[in-house]
């Protein structure tokens, strides 16, 4: 009644569950659920209930700009529930609200300046290199999202906390048992990071936590044991995440609204080693995926490699990116699958779109279905086809937005940056040892798995690998 009293059109919900049922019973993942709608739809913007609360969900490329960009000082907050009931977690920036999250993301935005991604390049590297040793060990069929998991559970483990992971040594390595309750599929995650993304003030009232207590626990451990091992041996060696935050501190101007006070910058760490796991995982693992289904593709993606390896004498900062159709590769990939398949947005006051009458109310949960506009024909033709070279004048976002891998304003993606480099390092490293091919297993098309809000395989992504 609520839309319909406001003259917005929404599709037929059912009783309780209003249009939610299907991700609720984890029958359908969160991005097919709102393509589905999406598709159905013909309007920029329309009206959906999950339960029995009134979210919006906008089609129009330029009502998107509006919310994520132009008018972003009234959809500053995302829709996720807020911790409040555990200090740990309320520190999670991307759960904060308002001026608490304004003050912790202009802090936290120089950690990430291409001078600092730069510093850690030695460090990824050496991580990379250790990968490929491993694989060389191991050709022959392999799951490579695990394999992508093992990379990833020891950069984050060497640039966040300064410590060796062993996950390419040890199969139960205590990071990758943590990285894997972290990440790995269980129905307590499933249930609980659905309900803080979507039944807020349920997570709220049942203090549930978005991250296990004892997983942060032994997180915020580690971190201060590095920094006690860091203030006997000498900071700034290791050009971490520690030794970055000790040299924010020790620059500190006392005017700062924020102080960055130890138990925050844990949270930073954490938020980090959260943040960056999964998603530059999925991106990595489904470009490789794809390069099996498309050989032309891979071998031309080789080809520049090679010859960037061979003009730079190795791999550089400045060679990766340099590398163009790396760069349209894995825009492609993030394309096609965009590990965040939704943005969401709550509008801090009442807001009027300009030009029609439709005011939304404060509060009001307001999602963009970024999957279903990357897969819309209207936008990229033939959407199912992986073609990178789609991206040679990467115009798509002129008139309005409609490609938001990393999302869009001062909410976006605060991690963009490191997230490419270390998918374009671990690519370059494995394809220019490596030939990826298609196995069995392999499947084709990708099947997701309903049981995550991220978009994952629900088998993983097998592949064979040969040495060249
Ligand atoms: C290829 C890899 C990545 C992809 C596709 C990705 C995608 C996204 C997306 C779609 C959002 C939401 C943006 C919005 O609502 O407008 C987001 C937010 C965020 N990402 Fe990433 N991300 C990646 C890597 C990383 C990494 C490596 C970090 C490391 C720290 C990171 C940290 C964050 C944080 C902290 C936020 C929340 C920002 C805030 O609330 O202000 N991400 N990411």
């Amino acid at each position: 009644a609520y839309w319909k009293k406001k003259g917005v059109h929404c599709p037929k919900p059912v009783p309780i569950f209003g249009n939610f049922s299907e991700v609720c019973f984890f029958q359908k993942t969160v991005g097919d659920w709102l393509q589905n709608l999406y598709d159905i739809v013909h309007l920029d913007y329309f009206g959906i209930y999950i339960f029995d609360q009134p979210a919006l969900v906008l089609k129009s490329p330029e009502l998107i700009r509006r919310v994520l960009i132009q008018d972003s000082v009234n959809f500053i907050n995302k829709t996720l529930a807020e911790p409040n009931h555990d200090e740990a977690l309320s520190n999670l920036m991307f759960l904060q609200k308002d001026e608490r999250w304004k003050a912790f993301r202009s802090r936290m935005t120089p950690v990430f300046s291409s001078k600092k991604i730069k510093a850690l390049l030695p460090t990824l590297d050496s991580e990379c290199r250790k990968m490929k040793a491993y694989l060389v060990r191991n050709t022959g069929i392999l799951e490579c999202k695990g394999i992508c998991e093992k990379l990833m559970t020891n950069i984050l483990a060497r640039c966040v906390f300064g410590v060796d992971a062993h996950s390419f040594e040890e199969e139960d390595a205590e990071f990758r048992r943590i990285s894997k309750v972290m990440f790995g599929f269980s129905w307590r995650n499933a249930v609980v990071q659905s309900m803080y993304f979507f039944m807020p003030r349920w997570a709220e009232w049942l203090r549930l936590h978005f991250i296990e207590k004892s997983i942060m626990d032994y997180l915020h451990r580690v971190y201060f044991e590095s920094v006690k091992a860091r203030k006997k041996y000498g900071f700034n060696k290791m050009n971490d995440l520690i030794d970055i935050i000790h040299e924010m501190e020790s620059k500190k101007n006392s005017n700062e609204d924020i102080d960055i006070d130890s138990f925050k910058a844990a949270a930073f760490a954490v938020q980090f080693f959260f943040a960056g796991f999964e998603t530059t995982i999925s991106t990595i693992s489904f470009t490789l995926h794809e390069l099996c289904l498309n050989l032309n593709v891979q071998d031309k993606l080789r080809a520049e490699i090679l010859a960037s390896i061979s003009k730079h004498r190795g791999i550089t900062y400045d060679s990766l990116l340099e590398m163009k159709y790396l760069d349209m590769c894995i825009h492609e990939t993030l394309r096609k699958y965009p590990v965040l398949p939704f943005l969401d947005r709550a509008c801090n006051e009442d807001y009027t779109f300009p030009g029609s009458n439709l005011t939304v109310e404060k509060g009001t949960p307001i999602y963009v279905p970024l999957r279903a506009m990357h897969m819309d024909e209207q936008y990229f033709s033939e959407p199912q086809k992986f073609e990178p070279e789609r991206f040679i004048n990467r115009k798509y976002n002129e008139h309005g937005l409609v490609y938001l891998p990393f999302g869009a304003g001062p909410r976006n993606c605060i991690g963009e940056r490191f997230g490419l480099i270390s998918t374009k390092l671990a690519l370059v490293h494995i394809l220019s040892q490596f030939h990826v091919e298609k196995c069995t297993a392999t499947p084709d098309p990708v099947v997701f798995d309903p049981k995550s809000v991220m978009l994952q395989s629900k088998v993983g992504l097998p592949m064979t690998l040969r040495l060249i």
